[in-house]
């Protein structure tokens, strides 16, 4: 029988009502553990241990948190290894993909070690005689953060660090898929001293554990990264309680291939933005939006660099990309490859490996048009769909044409189309001859449309949702 591996409550390792099995997508009969999935009960009591510890930490000044997340950030890179094997293991992606967000998770928090001794406010002077104003920036309080699947410890780790930079008090609900990452995190965080209650690890189900989370009115505010329904049913519920709330969503991100665009460098780009960590990244570039006059020579050496792309365990040596995250998913995914040849596509790939796992080859979708299903709705797999257009005037209003507005991408040479589409297109990020994924961890991330809502997360611009601003007027007497 594997270890049982508990939630983290009150500074104490408690189990829970209920367990779950953490297994491996490249090889589902690799059991990784079993996890306690929790309740109700289980949120209420680490919201109110989070509510009763939080004054203290806010109170004990910056330096004890800068310290405590200095550390987060060195223990991070000590077991990068271990951590990153299990985060390839569980959520299957390649090992060097899963090293590197270790890493990154590790430089969140050391940056945000840094931004906790940065929080600034303002001093004016009052229309009122020997009167003063300052404005100052409060923690929310308790804060219930709930993350996917598809960035294991990189998500949590750009909600967890500014939570605690600025003051907050911390409930973590991880995605059911990958507890073991943020097991794991968890373990760090209690061992590098973080005082009991500060920060509360609750793994469970997101219909138990989160909506109870959302509820819960000892916890002021909620971020989110996940799928669009589940985002607008927090939406709704928050409202109940008045919580601020931080969505983070999908995307349908387009990346346009301008004729100017130098095709070695078009190419590597979508190839990295569409299949790398198997597509599922809400930043993957989904729509191909490429000019008639390249369009041709694009699509065949984008095919047959996909077609050389190596499919396999997330832990084999020389494997590019990994499995699907789970049966449902792989599911998902060929329903949608088949939508794209009932739309009239032309499809390359697409099709379930077998194997040990749930492997997938990636596919292009070739003459899709901008308002089939496949053009316009998130899939979260390797699959992109291409669609042909005349001149950048169309593409840009192509690459508008989607209910999302995350992140987009433009390959050309010319700066006046790429000043263009900076300007133009309507999205939080925007890439230029750069994948529209793989994002630094010191600036904001988001988007716009229905693919984000709230506060901007990420770099000095997570302090507008993890902390409220208070107004105080002194007279001097
Ligand atoms: N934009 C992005 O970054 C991501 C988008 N997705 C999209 O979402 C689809 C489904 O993935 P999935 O992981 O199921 O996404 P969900 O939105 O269902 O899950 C995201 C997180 O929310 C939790 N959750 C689920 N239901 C509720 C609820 N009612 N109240 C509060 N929290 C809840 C989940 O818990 P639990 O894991 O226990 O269900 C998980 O921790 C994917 O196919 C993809 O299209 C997925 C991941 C990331
Ligand atoms: O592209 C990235 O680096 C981040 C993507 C991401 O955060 C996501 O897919 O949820």
């Amino acid at each position: 029988m594997s270890e049982l591996h508990l939630n983290l409550i009150a500074g104490q390792w408690v189990g829970a009502e209920d367990t779950s099995e953490n297994r491996n997508p490249s090889d589902p009969s690799d059991l990784i553990g079993v996890y306690a999935s929790g309740g109700a009960d289980d949120v209420a009591r680490a919201a109110a241990a989070a509510a009763t510890a939080q004054t203290a930490w806010f109170e004990g000044g910056p330096q004890p948190r800068a310290d405590l997340l200095d550390r987060i950030a060195s223990m991070i890179e000590a077991r990068a290894q271990e951590i990153g094997t299990m985060l390839a293991r569980e959520e299957g992606k390649i090992l060097p993909e899963a090293l590197a967000e270790t890493r990154r998770a590790a430089q969140i928090f050391r940056f945000y070690a840094g931004e906790a001794l940065r929080v600034a406010g303002e001093a004016l002077p009052s229309v009122r005689p020997q009167v003063d104003i300052e404005i100052l920036r409060a923690p929310l309080g308790v804060v219930g953060l709930i993350t996917p699947w598809n960035f294991p410890i990189a998500i949590p780790a750009w909600k967890i660090a500014p939570a605690l930079a600025y003051g907050n008090a911390v409930v973590f609900k991880p995605a059911d898929l990958t507890p073991g990452t943020a097991h794991l995190l968890a373990q760090i965080i209690h061992q590098a001293g973080c005082p009991a209650g500060v920060f509360n690890l609750v793994m469970g189900s997101g219909a138990r554990v989160g909506a109870t989370l959302v509820a819960d009115p000892q916890i002021s505010g909620i971020s989110f990264t996940g799928s669009v329904p589940t985002g607008r049913g927090i939406a709704r519920a928050a409202a109940e309680t008045m919580k601020k709330v931080q969505l983070e969503m999908g995307g349908k991100n387009p990346m346009v291939v301008l004729d100017d665009a130098d095709l070695p460098l078009a190419v590597a780009a979508c190839l990295n933005g569409a299949f790398f960590s198997t597509g599922q990244r809400c930043t993957a570039s989904s729509r191909l939006i490429v000019q008639a006059g390249i369009h041709d020579a694009f699509v065949a050496e984008l095919s047959r660099q996909m077609q050389a792309l190596r499919v396999g365990p997330a832990l084999a040596e020389g494997s590019q990309i990994g499995p699907v995250v789970s049966a449902a998913q792989l599911q998902g995914n060929l329903r949608y490859v088949a939508l794209a040849r009932d739309e009239g596509c032309t499809v390359i790939g697409g099709d379930a490996l077998g194997g040990t796992g749930y492997f997938q080859s990636p596919a292009l979708f070739l003459g899709a048009d901008p308002a089939m299903r496949v053009a316009q709705e998130e899939i979260f797999g390797p699959c992109a769909a291409v669609i042909k257009v005349d001149d950048f005037d169309q593409a840009l209003t192509v690459a508008n044409d989607s209910a999302f507005g995350l992140s987009a991408g433009i390959c050309t040479g010319s700066l006046r189309h790429a000043r263009a589409f900076k300007h133009g297109v309507k999205a939080g990020m925007v890439m230029v001859n750069l994948p529209t994924a793989g994002v630094d961890y010191h600036v904001p991330f988001g988007g716009t449309k229905g693919s984000s809502h709230g506060a901007r997360e990420q770099g000095r611009h997570a302090v507008e949702f993890y902390t409220t601003v208070k107004t105080s007027y002194s007279y001097a007497g």
